[in-house]
């Protein structure tokens, strides 16, 4: 009796301790001491009571080797961790991300996570080696443990580590700042130091919803960009690069440049803009071709003017306009650059062809390649050819539908009562949408809905009126003509 009382007194004395003690353990001690005290204490409870020894553990450093170099698996491995670890963790630590535009967490030091995976529940934990060898040059700093049951083994080992590389992979690319790069010029001095490509972040806010064009070729584009993107598969069944060529071609100010934006936002692809003026000749645009990466748009604008493969760039004014007048520009230009001492570029139809569909082609994957244009008409037939140029938008001038997504982006405005007749002056008139943009956005603060419609309904009747006066000039000229032919007797062919 006497001794059930003494334990009862012990049992109890020590309950109130404890309960006292807690909170005090809790508030003053560190938690990386509280995680070795508890992880020791754990360990001697499992081997008291024989837990341990059907768990196994693999250890995840974050630097390999003897070097410094970091281990791609670790990152990866965060990664796929930060997400799991918002959602569960206690303790997360939060860090900017690389354009600083929002935080990035993940699973703290000296912190647990439990994941379970095709019903079996594994731990994954965050560990800060000991002090002497907490540094950059030891592979014992920080490391990552996964821990599970023995059984497993073979499931864990091959299936979910696949799954987690492969996840993090991911997420990696999703969360990574997307790049616009541009070919750096051979004679540039900073070329050899930043290599071919120089880039900066892409920040263009184009998306599909933006885009005034028509609606279901607008969809009918986001379903082959969704297709291809899905097709690595198809693409090696079929024994093609996993590649496909866009031409987009249309009247200047009619939205190419923001389609190829709104593309890039749209697959979260990197865009490498391709000047090709500035390529010395075609193994230097081969190279800078392998220089690529996957997921990404590589551009080639004014595609008819990039080269002498199909003549000078003209405006649809300008059409009129003497051609030796044209020869005389295009001469005194090339004259400036050779003072400047600037190379010619020496690539060629075919230098060009082979860098975008020869064998280089397949040296990297999901890789999309847009040529845009004013005049379809005046490339060559090689160039754009199915198959390399797979399919062909037009942009074509504003109508009624694109109008409405612009007066949306512009004026936040769906309905107001000048639409019926904006809507039929522009089936009468040609105007881009970039016109149409311009009229709408406001020129101070007083310029509201209304007053922006009013200029676009004026600025779109001039135009009308324009028109009406350029036929009516054409006809006169036609007749003219006519007249003349009738006058002046035909010239016989000499046969010599
Ligand atoms: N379809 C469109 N939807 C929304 N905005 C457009 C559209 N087309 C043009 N814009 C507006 O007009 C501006 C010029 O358009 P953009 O540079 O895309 O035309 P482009 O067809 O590439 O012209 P260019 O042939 O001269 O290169 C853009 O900044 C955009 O604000
Ligand atoms: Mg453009």
């Amino acid at each position: 009796m006497l001794e059930f009382g003494a334990l009862w007194s012990f049992t109890s004395t020590t309950m109130a301790s404890l309960m006292f003690l807690w909170p005090m353990y809790k508030q003053f001690v560190p938690y990386q001491l509280r995680d070795y005290l508890e992880n020791t204490l754990q360990k001697y409870l499992d081997k008291f009571f024989g837990n341990d020894s059907n768990f196994v553990c693999i250890r995840f450093p974050e630097y390999t080797g003897e070097g410094l170099s970091k281990s791609r698996a670790y990152d990866e491995i965060r990664n796929y961790l930060s997400s799991i670890s918002t959602a569960r963790a206690k303790r997360l630590k939060a860090k900017e991300s690389k354009n600083s535009k929002s935080l990035v967490l993940s699973l703290d030091d000296n912190e647990a996570v439990t994941v379970v995976f095709q019903g079996v529940k594994v731990e994954w934990s965050s560990t800060v080696g000991t002090k002497e060898n907490n540094n950059s040059f030891s592979n014992e700093g920080r490391y990552l443990t996964l821990s599970f049951d023995n059984q497993h083994r073979e499931m864990i080992t091959k299936t979910y580590l696949d799954h987690v590389l492969r996840e993090g992979k991911e997420i990696a690319l999703k969360n990574r700042e997307r790049k616009l790069y541009t070919n750096n010029s051979g004679s540039d001095f900073s070329s050899w130091r930043e290599g071919r490509w120089s880039n900066v972040p892409f920040i263009h806010p184009a998306t599909f919803e933006t885009l005034g064009m028509d609606l279901d070729k607008k969809e009918e584009i986001k379903k082959d960009l969704i297709k291809f993107t899905k097709g690595k598969d198809y693409y090696r069944k079929v024994a093609k690069p996993w590649k496909r060529g866009y031409l987009l071609f249309g009247p200047p100010g009619t939205g190419k440049s923001t389609m190829i934006s709104a593309i890039a936002n749209f697959l979260e692809y990197d865009v490498y803009d391709l000047e090709l003026t500035t390529v010395k000749d075609n193994a230097e645009l081969k190279k800078l071709m392998l220089d690529t990466k996957g997921k990404s748009i590589v551009v080639i604008e004014d595609i008819d003017c990039s080269l002498e493969l199909t003549g000078q760039r003209k405006k649809k004014e300008e059409e009129d306009e003497d051609e030796e007048d044209e020869q005389k520009k295009k001469e005194a230009e090339k004259l400036v650059k050779r003072e400047r001492g600037e190379k010619e570029s020496k690539v060629t139809l075919s230098g060009l062809l082979n860098a975008i569909d020869g064998l280089w082609s397949a040296c990297s994957d999901e890789k999309i390649i847009v040529f845009t244009t004013n005049f379809v008409d005046n490339l060559d037939p090689a160039l754009i050819r199915r198959g390399r140029m797979d399919y062909r938008i037009e942009m074509s001038y504003c109508r009624f539908e694109a109008f409405k997504v612009l007066a949306k982006n512009y004026l936040e405005n769906e309905s107001h009562f000048l639409y019926g007749e904006i809507g039929r002056l522009l089936e009468e008139v040609d105007v881009s949408p970039a016109d149409v943009a311009e009229n709408l956005m406001p020129k101070s603060d007083e310029d509201d809905a209304d007053i922006c419609l009013r200029r676009l309904v004026k600025s779109l009747e001039e135009e009308k009126k324009k028109k009406v006066e350029r036929e009516a000039r054409m006809k006169k000229k036609k007749n003219g003509e006519t007249k003349q032919s009738e006058k002046t007797p035909r010239k016989t062919v000499k046969k010599i």
